[in-house]
């Protein structure tokens, strides 16, 4: 039976527990909360109340938890206690407070939660190249610059691949030069050779990324050429890299499975991360790039490749096709991976993976991580602006769950 028993919180509260033989319920906050939001106790510790069973301040909603009656988010929204409790029923979050969640379970679905998780942005290179009509420089330039705006410390503005190739990022260098002087944050930019590597550092990169693949029909399909020669030229932009000390991260597409053979081995994911790792990535995305992945087959690849690349230079890049990128990247948090692609409205695609839809969106990555209370520094009101602006100019609806829930309700969302 679902209990009407509900607590709530200020729009400052953190973390909202119960304790093992303790019928008492907790709550983190960063500030004393506002008089009158709702009831509870001070302990006396700034930091620690003691809420009441049942209490619920007018205007607010639960935003999420994570198990059972111990462990909620809240946030202030509009609304009333009863529309709020009919909300967490229809979403099938049970309240019955008899049912407690035993605390080591609980714990070890947590307990590698890191505090800070990087989001690497690839909303303007991996989310437009896949675009038929030719989005202007101009309007590539603005997202890139509300995407750093909104707090993102990695955004890969662009590929400096043929042209012939990629239609839509034929404007690498003026999309670069336009970019080039911005501080404060990163952005990379892809680059398949020495051609693509030695354009971009003219335009101004400084910091590169190379992709190669695990499946040799991929490799060939996407950069005409065999996995071992793609790995060859790479060491070709390593050497130039280092000698201009440009930084340089690897992908691996393909890790679970490819759009012409199926399934992939791991040890080919391991083989290939090694060989990139080796001539000095400082990073390997490793790409589900046709997201056929669920955790049942990223976790065997990630262990694989753990055994070859150390966990903190490791990423991942999920696409949705399935609906099962924020399960895995969930996954992948839990085996200790801190960086995650991305892409703003969950635009994206490889032009040469048939059948693939867009990449995990940005907002849908970010509003788990709030719930986890994992920070990202990244700005989910300023960030759905950009989805939105980009959206609004390819005309299509918003791409991620989140901004499109969050878009139907009036209030601070930008504050979740
Ligand atoms: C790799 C190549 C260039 C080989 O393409 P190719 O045709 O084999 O190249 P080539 O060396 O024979 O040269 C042919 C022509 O291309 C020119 N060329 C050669 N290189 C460049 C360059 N860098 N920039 C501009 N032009 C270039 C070259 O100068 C020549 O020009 P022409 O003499 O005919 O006038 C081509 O296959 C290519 O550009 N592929 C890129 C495909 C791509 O961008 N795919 C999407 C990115 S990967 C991805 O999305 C997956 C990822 C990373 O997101 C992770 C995941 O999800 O898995």
């Amino acid at each position: 039976m679902l209990s009407r028993r509900v607590l709530s919180a200020s729009p400052r509260c953190r973390h909202l527990f119960s304790r093992p033989n303790d019928t008492n319920y907790y709550l983190t906050v960063d500030k004393p909360p506002a008089a009158g939001l709702f009831s509870g106790h001070d302990l006396g510790s700034p930091r620690r109340l003691l809420l009441s069973p049942g209490d619920m301040g007018a205007g607010e909603r639960i935003t999420g938890w994570l198990s059972g009656d111990t462990y909620l988010c809240c946030t202030q929204v509009e609304g009333t206690s009863d529309s709020i409790n009919a909300l967490v029923v229809q979403r099938g979050y049970c309240t019955n407070s008899n049912v407690k969640v035993p605390h080591d379970i609980e714990n070890n679905l947590l307990k590698n939660m890191p505090p800070h998780v990087t989001i690497v942005e690839v909303g303007p290179r991996d989310g437009l190249q896949n675009e038929k009509t030719i989005v202007p420089t101009s309007v590539k330039v603005e997202l890139i610059k509300m995407l750093i705006s909104s707090g993102l410390p990695v955004v890969e503005a662009t590929s400096f691949v043929s042209p012939k190739w990629v239609p839509q990022l034929a404007d690498a260098k003026d999309v670069m030069e336009a970019i080039r002087s911005i501080s404060g944050v990163r952005l990379p930019v892809l680059t398949p050779n020495l051609k693509g590597f030695e354009a971009a550092v003219a335009a101004g990169a400084k910091e590169v990324a190379v992709f190669a693949a695990a499946s040799e029909s991929f490799s060939k399909s996407n950069i005409n050429c065999s996995i071992e020669d793609s790995l060859t030229r790479y060491r070709e932009v390593a050497n130039e890299s280092k000698k201009l000390s440009i930084p340089f991260r690897g992908y691996v597409s393909c890790v679970v499975g490819c759009p012409i053979e199926g399934a992939v081995p791991p040890s080919k994911v391991a083989y290939v991360a090694k060989e990139l790792y080796e001539m000095g990535c400082y990073e390997i995305s490793l790409g589900d790039t046709i997201g056929v992945g669920t955790p049942g087959t990223v976790v065997p690849m990630l262990q694989s490749v753990l055994k070859v690349v150390p966990i903190d230079k490791l990423a991942v890049h999920f696409h949705d096709t399935y609906g099962q990128a924020l399960a895995n990247i969930l996954a992948s948090l839990q085996m200790g991976i801190r960086t995650i692609d991305s892409s703003v409205s969950g635009l994206g695609g490889c032009p040469y993976a048939k059948g693939a839809s867009g990449n995990v969106a940005t907002e849908d990555v970010v509003y788990m991580l709030n719930g986890l209370g994992v920070k990202t520094n990244v700005d989910l009101g300023k960030l759905m602006h950009a989805g939105d602006f980009i959206c609004k100019h390819l005309g299509r609806p918003l791409g991620s769950k989140t901004a499109t829930a969050l878009s139907k309700i009036k209030g601070p969302t930008c504050k979740l």
